[in-house]
């Protein structure tokens, strides 16, 4: 198969860890939404058209535009529609594995509580139909019938996306709703619940009020990934490499010492290249510490972060990467299989994202590509 660079990054199969479900809704769906809303007089829809269709956004900006996200999807009905579309969305992309973050949501007036919107999130999974879709953990999903069977034997046509969800805690949180959130990820471990996120706005909060929580989570034995130095805060980065999560999110803002300390104890990072450089983060991608740590063989993986907020997709990372850094196909399918060392899912789903990286390797020619490790 000849495929150009683009189709082969679209081709590949992809392990997508940090992607937040309101960040990934489609503008289309959004701004139907918003003209739902508009009819009923709770919005203006001109206002909230420009914002939606705006592709630049700096980092406060883009926790306004999550407000309006918020008012857009707050009954159950629409939580499940997104999910659904965004599942679709991944799939559609080859994403074979999706860890998809969202922050359990209390509502009085749609009578939402943090359980009744996770289940919301569950029932989109269920009803999505163009793709199978395994999401319970693997002891009850039947799932770990070989993967190449599935796809070179033409058993199955259709298309399988693992999904694992992470429960976010967001930095406007108490201590008190950030305890609630690990109740409820532990309560749902049975449903695809596999590990904790800490995110939201990186100048809102106290490390010290999130802390039990997540300390309570580590106790718990689940996994916890943090949105780390998206600001330059010294003392709270510091804090949270003494924490030792299982992943890191962003760190763009670290100081020597604190590259230093990452790398020591190679927290494995979550790469949201056009994130950092549409927040500004970062300025270009030339310049993104992606290349550092890509040298350094810091454990990493490619992300999205909010692939509808920043009009991107998992395929289009890995190209600005090959492009920008001129990584090889052979470089750009190496990349994406590491992913599997860093999914929260267990040892029976990553033996089988293992099979499917060794199918497409078989399928997408790379035979005589030297062993992937
Ligand atoms: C741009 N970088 C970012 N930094 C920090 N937090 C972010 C984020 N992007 C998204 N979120 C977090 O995810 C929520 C939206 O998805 P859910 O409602 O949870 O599905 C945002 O409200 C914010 O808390
Ligand atoms: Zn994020």
């Amino acid at each position: 198969m000849d495929l150009g660079m683009r189709e082969w990054c679209h081709a590949i199969p992809k392990i997508e860890l940090h992607a937040h479900l309101n960040g990934s809704i489609r503008d289309s769906t959004l701004l139907e939404l918003a003209k739902g809303l508009g009819e009923k007089g709770v919005i203006v829809f001109e206002d909230v058209k420009h914002v939606i269709m705006k592709n630049g956004r700096s980092l406060p900006e883009c926790f306004q535009l999550f407000d309006l996200y918020h008012i857009l999807t707050t009954d159950h009905e629409t939580v499940t529609r997104i999910t659904k579309e965004v599942v679709e969305d991944f799939a559609a992309e080859n994403v074979v594995y999706l860890e998809l973050r969202t922050t359990p949501k209390k509502n009085e007036a749609k009578g939402m509580t943090k359980r009744s919107y996770m289940k919301a999130v569950i029932d989109g999974l269920r009803s999505v139909d163009t793709v199978d879709v395994a999401f319970i953990n693997s002891s009850r999903e039947n799932c770990l019938e070989s993967a190449v069977s599935s796809s070179t034997h033409g058993k199955i046509e259709r298309k399988r996306i693992f999904i694992r969800l992470l429960l976010s805690i967001d930095r406007r949180e108490t201590t008190e709703a950030a305890m609630e959130t690990i109740d409820l990820a532990r309560e749902m471990k049975d449903f695809g619940v596999v590990g904790i996120d800490l995110s939201g706005n990186p100048v809102i909060g106290q490390w010290e009020t999130f802390l039990p929580a997540l300390k309570h989570a580590k106790d718990l034995g689940l996994p916890i990934t943090i949105h780390c130095g998206e600001v330059p805060n010294r003392k709270e980065i510091q804090a949270m490499l003494d924490f030792f999560p299982q992943r890191m999110g962003h760190v763009c803002c670290l100081e020597d010492e604190e590259w230093r300390r990452l790398k020591s104890l190679k927290i494995p990072v979550e790469i949201c290249l056009t994130s950092n450089v549409r927040t500004e983060r970062v300025p270009s991608v030339e310049f993104h510490h992606f290349v550092d740590l890509y040298k350094a063989q810091h454990p990493l993986v490619l992300c999205t972060d909010d692939p509808g907020l920043f009009s991107t997709s998992l395929s289009n990372e890995y190209y600005l990467v090959a492009v920008t850094f001129g990584l090889n196909k052979g470089d750009m399918l190496q990349l994406a299989r590491k992913a599997i060392e860093h999914v929260f899912a267990d040892n029976g789903v990553k033996q089988y994202l293992t099979e499917i990286f060794e199918d497409a390797q078989r399928r997408l020619g790379l035979q005589n590509m030297h062993h992937i490790p």
